[in-house]
C-alpha cells in the first residue's frame, strides 16, 4: 500500500485527506480557525493558526493509521488564494495575513491602474481587484511602513505552511497568477510590473510547478505530525486550480461550480492567449502549461453561513434548510443579492452590499433561506453567462464545495444554469486535487489525467426541470437589475459602516 495526504488550507478551516493509491479516502481531519475582521471590509488570519491546525490535522490522520503511517509517501497543498504574508529576514511574518476577501485596497487598485494602465491586463491578464496580492503589498507599504521595511519576501497562505513544514520557500504558478505580479503567459515574475511599483524582485519566491518536489519534512515537524522526515512535499496549487483537478477538469468541455466560502464558475483553457478582457479571472492551472478562466462570487457559502449564524444560531445547515423544499422556485417574490463583503464578478465593487428585495408579510424564514440560496446561484449564473458569451459551451457542470452537499441546491444549480449538474461521489473539494498532485508527484501516475481517471468518481446527475427553469429564466433579469438600482444607496450607506 502507499498513501498521500492532501491539505486544503481553506478560509474557515484546514482539511487534511488521507488517500490510498487507488484514490480511496481512508481518513479525514480538520481544524477550524478564526477569521478576524478588525474593521468593516478587513479580513485577516494569524498564520500561526494555520500551522497549528495543519500539524494537528495531519497528526490525527497518522494516529488513525498507526504503524501504517510509515507508508505515507507524499503530501501536497491546496490553498485559499491571494492572501499576503510578508516575511522578515528570519522568515517570520511581519503582521497578520491579509486575505482574499479583504477589500481595504480600493485606493491601491486605482493607483495600479494609473501607474501601469493596460499593461496590467496584457501581462498579469487580470484587472486590479482589491482581493489580489499586489494591492495588499502597496497598502502595507503605505500604511504600515515599519512592517514593510522588515519584509524580505512575500508568500501566499499555503506557501507559508509548506515553508514551515520544509524550511524552503517556493510559490507555484497557479497561486502566483493571483498576485498580479506574474507574467501569466510567460510564467515568470514580471520585472516590468515590479519595476513600475519599485518592488525588488528578491521579494518574490522561486516559482515551481504544482507537482514539483519542494523538499522533505523538518525533523521537528516529522516528530509532531507522526510522518517520516523523508516524506516528499510537493508544491500544490491555488484552491480553485486544485478544486478543478479534484473534479477532473483538466481539459476544455466541462465547467466547475464551487460553493465554498466564495463561489466560483471555472472553465479550463488551453490557449494562453485567450482574451476575456478582464471580465473573468485568467490564471495558470495546476496542470503544467494549462490555464483556466473563472468568475468569483465573494460571498457564496459565506452568505448562507452568515444567514445561519445570524438568524438560526446553533442549527445545522440540514436543520436550517429542512423546509426550503416546500417553498416554490422564486421564493414568493423575495430576492437576495449576496454582496455581503462587496463583489468581484461581474461587478468589481468593494462598496456594494447585499439586499433582500420584495419582503412580504407572508414570508417565513424558509423563504429567506431559499432566497439566499437562489441569490448565490443567480450570482454564479452571471459568471456562466460571461463564459457563454465569450464562446464557451456550458452544458455540463461539476459541482463541488460545501454547497454541493445539499441535493436541492444541486437541482437549483441545474435549473438556473440550464445545464446538467453532476455531483462527485464522496465530494472532498480541493483537498482531493492536492492529494492528486502528491500522487502524480510521487510518480504513481504518468499524468494528472491518468490519476483523475482513477480518483475522480462522478455521482448523481441533475437535469434542469422545465417548470423551475422557466421561473428562474424570468427572475434572473430582475435579479440583475438589483445591483445597478442599489449601487448609489450603498454608496450613501457606506459612511455609516464601521
Ligand atoms: N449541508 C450543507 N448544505 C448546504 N450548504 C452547506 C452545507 N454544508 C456546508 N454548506 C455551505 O458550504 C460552505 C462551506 O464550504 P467549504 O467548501 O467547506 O468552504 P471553504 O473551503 O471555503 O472553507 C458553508 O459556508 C455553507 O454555505
Ligand atoms: O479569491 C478567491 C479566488 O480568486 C477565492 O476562491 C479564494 O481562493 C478562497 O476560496 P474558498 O475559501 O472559498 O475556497
Amino acid at each position: 500500500m502507499g498513501y498521500v495526504i492532501g491539505i486544503d488550507l481553506g478560509t474557515s478551516a484546514v482539511k487534511a485527506l488521507l488517500v490510498d493509491r487507488e484514490g480511496n479516502v481512508k481518513a479525514e481531519a480538520s481544524r477550524s480557525y478564526e477569521l478576524l475582521h478588525p474593521r468593516s471590509g478587513w479580513s485577516e488570519q494569524r498564520p500561526e493558526d494555520w500551522i497549528e491546525g495543519t500539524i494537528g490535522a495531519i497528526a490525527e490522520l497518522t494516529d488513525s493509521l498507526g504503524e501504517a503511517a510509515g507508508q505515507i509517501e507524499g503530501i501536497s497543498f491546496s490553498g485559499q488564494m491571494h492572501g499576503l504574508i510578508l516575511l522578515d529576514e528570519s522568515g517570520s511574518p511581519v503582521r497578520n495575513a491579509i486575505l482574499w476577501n479583504d477589500t481595504r485596497t480600493t485606493e491601491q487598485c486605482r493607483e495600479i491602474e494609473r501607474t501601469v494602465g493596460g499593461k496590467l491586463l496584457e501581462i498579469a491578464r487580470n484587472p486590479a481587484l482589491e482581493g489580489f496580492t499586489l494591492p495588499k503589498i502597496l497598502w502595507v507599504r503605505q500604511h504600515e511602513p515599519e512592517a514593510f521595511a522588515q519584509a524580505r519576501s512575500f508568500v501566499l497562505p499555503k506557501d507559508y505552511v509548506r515553508y514551515r513544514l520544509t524550511g524552503h520557500i517556493h510559490m507555484d504558478y497557479s497561486d502566483a497568477a493571483g498576485t498580479l505580479l506574474l507574467d501569466v503567459g510567460g510564467k515568470y515574475w514580471s520585472s516590468e510590473l515590479l519595476g513600475a511599483f519599485q518592488l525588488e524582485e528578491s521579494l518574490c519566491p522561486p516559482l515551481v510547478e504544482s507537482h514539483a518536489l519542494t523538499g522533505t519534512l523538518l525533523v521537528e515537524i516529522a516528530e509532531r505530525t507522526g510522518l517520516r522526515p523523508e516524506t516528499k512535499v510537493f508544491a500544490g496549487g491555488a484552491d480553485n486550480a486544485c478544486g478543478a483537478i479534484g473534479a477532473g477538469i483538466l481539459a476544455e468541455g466541462v465547467t466547475l461550480a464551487s460553493i465554498g466560502t466564495s463561489g466560483v464558475i471555472l472553465s479550463s483553457e488551453q490557449d494562453r492567449n485567450k482574451n476575456y478582457d478582464g471580465k473573468v479571472h485568467f490564471f495558470n492551472h495546476g496542470k503544467e502549461n494549462a490555464y483556466y478562466a473563472m468568475g468569483v462570487t465573494l460571498s457564496a457559502g459565506y452568505s448562507l453561513s452568515w444567514f445561519r449564524s445570524t438568524f438560526a444560531p446553533g442549527e445545522s445547515f440540514g436543520e436550517l434548510l429542512a423546509d426550503v423544499g416546500t417553498i416554490p422556485p422564486g421564493s414568493g417574490g423575495l430576492l437576495f443579492t449576496p454582496y455581503l463583503v462587496g463583489e468581484r464578478t461581474p461587478h468589481a465593487d468593494s462598496v456594494i452590499r447585499g439586499s433582500f428585495i420584495g419582503v412580504d408579510g407572508g414570508h417565513k424564514r424558509a423563504h429567506f433561506a431559499r432566497a439566499v440560496m437562489e441569490g448565490i446561484t443567480f450570482s454564479l449564473h452571471e459568471s456562466v453567462d460571461l463564459l457563454r458569451n465569450s464562446g464557451k459551451k456550458v452544458d455540463k457542470v461539476i459541482s463541488i464545495g460545501g454547497g454541493a452537499q445539499n441535493p436541492l441546491w444541486l437541482q437549483m444549480q441545474a435549473d438556473i444554469f440550464g445545464a446538467t449538474v453532476v455531483a462527485l461521489e464522496n465530494e472532498q473539494g480541493p483537498g482531493m486535487g492536492a492529494a492528486m498532485l502528491a500522487a502524480y508527484g510521487c510518480g504513481w501516475f504518468d499524468s494528472l489525467e491518468a490519476c483523475a481517471a482513477q480518483y475522480v468518481r462522478p455521482g448523481a446527475a441533475y437535469e434542469p426541470k422545465t417548470e423551475a427553469a422557466d421561473v428562474y429564466a424570468r427572475l434572473f433579469p430582475v435579479y440583475q437589475q438589483v445591483y445597478a438600482q442599489t449601487r448609489s444607496l450603498n454608496e450613501s450607506l457606506s459612511a455609516f459602516r464601521n
